[in-house]
């Protein structure tokens, strides 16, 4: 769960119902601090590479610019709540395709044309005749009607709103989605918040400010993700370990583990089999209790014990030992036939999958007074190695 990113609509909401004065002398800035804001993420995002963060923050931008060119007058305009009904639609639409689609590298003609979809699609809004249009909808009067004297917004907005946010929030939940996905989500509740509360003097400018924020702080996330989280195994990786290396406190043990014949398993099974062995071995060890697994680097694996009782310490690295030996890998057949024709008349013939096994190897220290986190790294790789040496598969303590 990615709910923090929630955190600056949470404290926005606090700040103008808690500390009216500064909220007014913040929003006496208005547009200034949001186009600052969006460009600041933005700046950020393409100084680290991250271009398609760029997509949203577009049009983030262009939907702020719109609201600010038309949405400034009286909702009793027919052609302003015209925009009002449509401006969140079209927003939550281009969202919703940014949220699903696979998105493109910026400078190819794909992410150009989706960069200019964000920019240009908003403010089209204002070339055409909404309010005629809307008027030939064969809608029942209740849905445009607003939900309280207070909160504009229509019943049928609310709806499709309410639905839209909680099938987002499910998907979300249940892909677990990245923090990308979650930002955007955070944005796009900003925005729909700002027409709950339209009435209110500044909202554009506040909502659009959470959004931003939102994605500053999804965009910080995933840097941090990136800097510490290995990938393919989705464990904390080496600069995460020294990290907690650094903090260790005096009872503690530190364990060395690695892959038997990981070299021949690569080239029997193929280096893909390979990274689904290790990915699979980051869960395993992801999901432990009472310790935490890292990366080490290749198919070596660090565990972290807060701890320095020997019984339990060789109890539970026994455990993962055997869990991890008697895990049946299916292995699925890698050479596919080239043509659909000849696949399917091989389908069924062929034996489409084999399980195996592989074992691990672990070499454990218990941290003695005074110890560097170098030398008791050292001990446990050195336990390692008379595990290996001793026939792999087992546990050792270093002396
Ligand atoms: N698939 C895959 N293989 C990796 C990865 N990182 C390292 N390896 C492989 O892991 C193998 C390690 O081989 P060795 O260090 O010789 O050790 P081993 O074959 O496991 O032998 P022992 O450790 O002595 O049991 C090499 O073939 C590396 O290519 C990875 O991310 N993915």
């Amino acid at each position: 769960m990615h709910l923090f990113v929630l955190l600056p609509l949470l404290l926005i909401l606090l700040l103008q119902w808690q500390f009216a004065p500064l909220a007014s002398a913040i929003s006496a800035q208005f547009p200034h601090i949001v186009a600052a804001m969006i460009l600041l993420t933005a700046t950020l995002a393409s100084l680290m590479r991250q271009w398609h963060w760029l997509y949203s923050l577009s049009l983030l931008g262009s939907h702020y610019y719109v609201v600010q060119q038309a949405l400034q007058r009286p909702l009793t305009d027919p052609a302003t709540a015209a925009l009002s009904f449509t401006l969140p639609l079209l927003f939550t639409v281009l969202m919703l395709l940014l949220q699903l689609q696979q998105k493109p590298q910026l400078l190819t003609p794909r992410g150009v044309l989706l960069l200019l979809l964000m920019l240009l699609v908003p403010p089209l809004l204002l070339l055409l005749p909404l309010a005629d249009w809307l008027a030939l909808l064969p809608l029942p009067a209740a849905f445009f009607q607003p939900v309280s004297a207070q909160f504009l917004l229509s019943w049928g907005q609310l709806w499709w709103v309410a639905v839209i946010a909680a099938c987002w929030l499910g998907l979300l939940n249940f892909y677990a989605a990245n923090s990308q996905r979650w930002g955007q989500f955070a944005a796009w509740l900003a925005v729909m918040l700002f027409y709950l509360l339209i009435q209110q003097p500044q909202m554009s400018g506040w909502m659009t400010l959470a959004a931003s924020l939102s994605l500053l702080l999804s965009l910080a996330s995933q840097m941090l993700q990136l800097a510490y989280i290995d990938e393919l195994t989705q464990l904390p990786q080496r600069r995460a370990l020294l990290n907690h290396l650094s903090r260790l406190g005096r009872r503690s043990a530190v364990t060395m583990l690695d892959v038997d014949h990981f070299k021949k398993f690569n080239d029997t099974y193929g280096h893909d089999v390979g990274d689904q062995v290790l990915k699979l071995l980051g869960s395993l060890l992801g999901s432990e209790r009472g310790l935490s697994a890292y990366r080490y680097g290749g198919e070596e694996f660090t565990l972290v014990f807060r701890h320095n009782n020997k019984d339990t310490l060789a109890e539970k690295l026994e455990q993962v030992r055997a869990k991890v030996a008697e895990y049946p890998l299916v292995i699925r057949q890698q050479t596919r036939p080239q043509d659909s024709k000849q696949g399917k008349q091989q389908r069924g013939n062929t034996p489409g999958s084999k399980t195996v096994h592989v074992t691990i190897s672990l070499g454990c220290a218990i941290r003695n007074p005074g110890e560097t986190t170098e030398q008791l790294l050292k001990r446990a790789d050195e336990a390692l190695y008379s595990a290996k040496k001793a026939g792999r598969n087992r546990v050792a303590f270093a002396r």
